[in-house]
C-alpha cells in the first residue's frame, strides 16, 4: 500500500514563514546529544523533523526525541508542545517528559511508542487488511477522538502513521502521536466553539484523509472532519490497494493535487465501500452529515464496529493484535442456510415479535393438534397437495380435531403481497421460502425473487438475513436442478450452493462480482446459469464478506426475476 504520509501545509499563519526575509541556513547535523538527552536511533522522519530513540543522562530513562531544526519552514513542535498538556492522561496519549529548544534544536521529550499502523501494514506486505484489525482500529480510533476532543483539541493529521501501537505490555494500545496541526476547535477565552467560515482556507491536513470538506472545499475543520478522516482511513484499509487516490503516491504538482482532489469529492460513500460491511458507508454517510459545530456520537460508532466484530465472531475487538490471530471459522456443514448467521446474533426482540405474530396467524392456538401425530401428517399432506395444485394459494391452514374430525378450514384468499400482511420481515422472507420451494416455474420463482426484492427494501437495513439466506439457498437449489419443478419437496437431497464454495474461497471482498451478475443476469440462457449466479451472488453477499445488499444487488435480483419470468 501506498504510503500515507502527503501532509501539507501553506500560509497559514500558524505555519508561515518569513516572506521576503533570507533563506533559512540549512540544517546543521543531528549532534550525539541535546539537552539531557543522549540519541540513539532514529526511529523515523517526517516532513519537519526527526525522532529518536534517546536516553535522558541524568536519569537512564529511555524516550522519543523529537527533534526539529528551529529554522525549518513548518516548525511544528513549538505549537505541539502546547497541545500535550491538555490531552495528558488519556488512555493512548503520549505523555510528554520535557521539551525545550537547545541551540538550533527544538525537541519534545515524549513517552517511547511502538511502530505505526503504516510501518506494520507495509510490512506484512498486504494488500489489505482484515475486518478484525480494521473493526479493532475502528473502536479506538474513534474512542481516541473522543477523548481529544472533550479535551477541546481536534487532531486534524489522521493518518496510518499518526497511529502507533505501545510498547509490551501496551501494545495492544494504539497511540495518537503527532499534534503538530492540532488546534483547539473552543475557544480557551469564550469557551464556546470556534466559528465557521465561508472563506475558503488554506488546506492543512493530509492528502490521504483529510476530509472533502477540509481538503477540497477550504473549510473550517471541526470534530466531523476528524471524524471523517478516520472513516476514509478505515475503508482505507479495507480496500485492496487502498483508495483510488492513494494509489500514485503524493502529488507533485499543482495539475496532479487538483486531479486527485477531485478523485477525492466525486467518490461517493457507496462507490468507496463497495462490497464492505454496511456500518463502513453508514459510517462515512455519518461523518459527512454531521453539522459544523455538532458533537459526533462516539459511543453509538464504537458500539457499531463492536458489534460488526462480535457477529463476525471476533473476540476482544479492543485489543489490536498485529499480526492478526488466526481465527478459527465454525465448519459450515450440510445447507449453506444453517450456520452462516445462526451463529451471529440472536433475533432481535422486535423480529421474534413479528415471527411470533405471524404464528398466530395460524391459528393453531384454538386446538391441541399438535398432540395428534397423525392429524398434523395429514394436514402437511394435504398442504402439499394444496400448494402443488395451486402455488399461489396461501398456505394458511386452520385445524380442528373437535370430535375425532379433522378439518382444513378454507384458505383464505391469498395476500396481496406478503409486505401488506404486518409481518416481520423475517416472517416474510420464510413465507417466501415456503412457496419458492414448491414453486412449479420460472414465472412463479420470478414473482418470489420479485417479492424478496421489496421485502428486503422494506427498511433501511439491507442485511442478508438467514431468512433472506435461506430464500436465495431454495432459489438456488429449484433452478439448478429442473427436476424439482416436478418433485418440489426435495431439498434435502438437493445440494446446497454453499456446500463447497464457502468452505474454499478466501473470506475477502469480491468487488466489482455482483456488478459483473448485475450485467451477465440478462443474457442467462438457462436455469443452471442463474442457479450458479445466485450462488455467486449469495456467496459475495455472505456475512464474512458484506452482508449488504448494495444497489447493484438490487438490480441483479430485479433482473432476475426478469430473466425467469421470459425463460420458461
Ligand atoms: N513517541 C514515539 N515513539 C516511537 N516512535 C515515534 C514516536 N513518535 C513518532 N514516532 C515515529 O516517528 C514517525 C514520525 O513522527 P511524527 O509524525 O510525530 O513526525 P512528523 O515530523 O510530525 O511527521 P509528519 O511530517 O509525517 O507528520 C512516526 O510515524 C513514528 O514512526
Amino acid at each position: 500500500m501506498a504510503p500515507t504520509y502527503g501532509t501539507t501545509s501553506s500560509s497559514e499563519e500558524e505555519y508561515s514563514s518569513d516572506d521576503g526575509a533570507e533563506p533559512p541556513p540549512p540544517p546543521p547535523k543531528f549532534p550525539t546529544h541535546i539537552a539531557n538527552y543522549y540519541l540513539n536511533e532514529n526511529l523515523g522522519s517526517g516532513y519537519s523533523g526527526s525522532i529518536f530513540r534517546a536516553t535522558n543522562l541524568h536519569t537512564n530513562q529511555v524516550v522519543a526525541l523529537k527533534v526539529q531544526y528551529i529554522h525549518h519552514e513548518c516548525p511544528t513542535n513549538k505549537y505541539e508542545r502546547n497541545f500535550f498538556p491538555m490531552i495528558q492522561g488519556g488512555l493512548g496519549m503520549p505523555r510528554l517528559y520535557a521539551s525545550g529548544v537547545q541551540g538550533p534544536w527544538d525537541y519534545l521529550a515524549m513517552e517511547l511508542l511502538g511502530p505505526s499502523l503504516d510501518s506494520l501494514f507495509r510490512k506484512s506486505g498486504k494488500t489489505m487488511m482484515d475486518l478484525r484489525s480494521v473493526c479493532s482500529i475502528g473502536v479506538q480510533l474513534i474512542q481516541r477522538l473522543q477523548f481529544m476532543h472533550q479535551r477541546g483539541v481536534l487532531h486534524r493529521d489522521i493518518q496510518l502513521g499518526n497511529c502507533v501501537i505501545g510498547l509490551p505490555p501496551y501494545d495492544k494500545v494504539i497511540y495518537m502521536i503527532d499534534f503538530g496541526f492540532s488546534k483547539q476547535y473552543i475557544d480557551p477565552r469564550t469557551g464556546r466553539h470556534i466559528p465557521d467560515s465561508n472563506i475558503k482556507r488554506d488546506f492543512i491536513g493530509n492528502y490521504w484523509f483529510s476530509s472533502v470538506g477540509v481538503h477540497c472545499r477550504g473549510k473550517v475543520p471541526s470534530r466531523r472532519d476528524d471524524l471523517e478522516a478516520a472513516a476514509l482511513m478505515l475503508i482505507h484499509l479495507l480496500t485492496p490497494r487502498g483508495l483510488t487516490w492513494t494509489r500514485n503516491g503524493v502529488p507533485k504538482t499543482d495539475a496532479a493535487h487538483k486531479a486527485l482532489k477531485l478523485e477525492k469529492r466525486n467518490a461517493t460513500p457507496e462507490m468507496l465501500c463497495r462490497g464492505l460491511p454496511s456500518e463502513f458507508e453508514e459510517f462515512l454517510i455519518y461523518t459527512r452529515r454531521l453539522a459544523f459545530k455538532e458533537c459526533p456520537n462516539y459511543d453509538y460508532w464504537v458500539q457499531k464496529f463492536r458489534g460488526l466484530a462480535r457477529e463476525e465472531g471476533f473476540a476482544d475487538i479492543d485489543s489490536f493484535y498485529w499480526p492478526p490471530p488466526v481465527i478459527k471459522k465454525p465448519v459450515l456443514v450440510k445447507t449453506f442456510n444453517t450456520p452462516i448467521r445462526a451463529t451471529g446474533r440472536p433475533l432481535p426482540r422486535d423480529e421474534m415479535a413479528g415471527v411470533l405474530e405471524g404464528l398466530t396467524r395460524l391459528e393453531l392456538g384454538v386446538q391441541p393438534v399438535l398432540g395428534d401425530r397423525a392429524n398434523v401428517e395429514h394436514v402437511i399432506r394435504q398442504a402439499r397437495q394444496d400448494a402443488l395444485r395451486n402455488p399461489n394459494k396461501p398456505e394458511i391452514i386452520t385445524v380442528s380435531s373437535t370430535g375425532g374430525e379433522r378439518k382444513t378450514q378454507p384458505a383464505r384468499p391469498l395476500r396481496a403481497h406478503p409486505t401488506n400482511l404486518g409481518l416481520s420481515k423475517a416472517a416474510m422472507l420464510n413465507m417466501l421460502s415456503g412457496k419458492a420451494r414448491v414453486a412449479r416455474d420460472n414465472k412463479v420463482l420470478a414473482g418470489l425473487v420479485k417479492e424478496f426484492t421489496e421485502v428486503l427494501q422494506m427498511n433501511s437495513s439491507r442485511t442478508v438475513t438467514k431468512e433472506a439466506f435461506n430464500f436465495l439457498d431454495i432459489l438456488y437449489k429449484q433452478l439448478d436442478d429442473p427436476s424439482v419443478f416436478i418433485q418440489p419437496h426435495r431439498t434435502s437431497q438437493q445440494q446446497s450452493f454453499n456446500e463447497e464454495v464457502f468452505a474454499k474461497d478466501p473470506a475477502y471482498v469480491k468487488l466489482g462480482v455482483v456488478s459483473r451478475l448485475r450485467r451477465e443476469v440478462n443474457y442467462a440462457r438457462s436455469n443452471k446459469v442463474m442457479a450458479g449466479m445466485v450462488a455467486e451472488f449469495a456467496k459475495t453477499t455472505n456475512k464474512s464478506t458484506g452482508r449488504t445488499i448494495t444497489k447493484d444487488g438490487f438490480f441483479f435480483l430485479n433482473g432476475l426475476a426478469e430473466r425467469l419470468a421470459v425463460l420458461q
